[in-house]
């Protein structure tokens, strides 16, 4: 990673851990990085548990995060939450177009980009998630369909704004199956993201915008996709919900950063 970026490590919690279970997970966290600096830390817990989780985190360096949000500021909108909803309960990120939220709950990059836009404007810091299929990759369209995301879910984000923008490249494939890429595979894609921002906003910009990687990424391997210079933290899945499996990540970021 550059020096002008910070790592950023953020546990994408799923539809996992009620309130109590994720205060008690937040808690662990507090206790291991509440106090450092180095390194990003950020929880994205369940919009139920967010309260739970916000008031654990409070006054820690732990950053709380969600997982989706509406474009629309309020109104006739059932079972949907606003930004300024997750501002009050003091979240800095929200993550936006996953894609389980695309394959599942028909997320496009119109509806990604809305929710962008939305994002920003209240002061929160959009986690934009892109990535292929095996069947995109397989069909070498990895090029196409990282452009047709990114400039998608972009469109209108001013060059200030995006300072406050963070990507999160994750292979469908890699999801929760324990398939990681390969380091230099994934900085391959980084890479091009960076190319890419650098195209709709300018290098300075494109150099401050913070590109995660997301797939299967533990312990055991984040060392060594943390390392890739384009890659700039992680967004976790399954081994975010085990304190010391998220720390063990954490930790690598901590020890990149000397
Ligand atoms: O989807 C992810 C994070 O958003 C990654 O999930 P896993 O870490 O479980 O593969």
């Amino acid at each position: 990673m550059s020096t002008s970026r910070k790592y950023l490590i953020a546990g994408n919690w799923k539809m996992n851990l009620n309130s109590a279970e994720g205060a008690e997970l937040a808690s662990q966290v507090v206790s291991m990085f509440g106090q450092q600096t180095d390194v990003s830390v950020c929880v994205c817990p369940t919009f139920t548990t967010l309260e739970a989780v916000s008031k654990v985190v409070n006054e820690s360096n732990v950053q709380l995060g969600a997982q989706n949000m509406h474009y629309e500021a309020s109104g006739a909108y059932t079972g949907e939450i606003s930004a300024e909803m997750l501002r009050h309960l003091y979240c800095n990120f929200v993550i936006l177009g996953h894609s389980e939220r695309r394959q599942y709950f028909g997320e496009t990059d119109e509806t990604v980009n809305k929710k962008t836009l939305a994002a920003l404007e209240a002061n929160l810091k959009p986690i934009v998630c892109i990535g292929e299929t095996l069947e995109e990759r397989e069909a070498g369209k990895v090029s196409e369909v990282i452009k047709t995301q990114t400039e998608g879910a972009l469109s209108g984000v001013t060059a200030a704004q995006a300072e406050n923008l963070v990507i999160a490249y994750e292979p469908v494939w890699a999801i929760g199956t324990g398939k990681t890429a390969t380091p230099e595979m994934a900085e391959e894609v980084h890479a091009e993201i960076r190319c890419l921002l650098a195209g709709l906003f300018d290098e300075d910009t494109a150099e401050k915008v913070r590109i995660l990687y997301g797939g299967s990424m533990k312990p055991g391997n984040a060392a060594e996709l943390l390392a890739q210079k384009n890659i700039d933290g992680g967004l976790i899945g399954g081994a975010s919900l085990k304190a010391n499996d998220f720390g063990g990540i954490v930790e690598a970021a901590v020890e990149l950063s000397k």
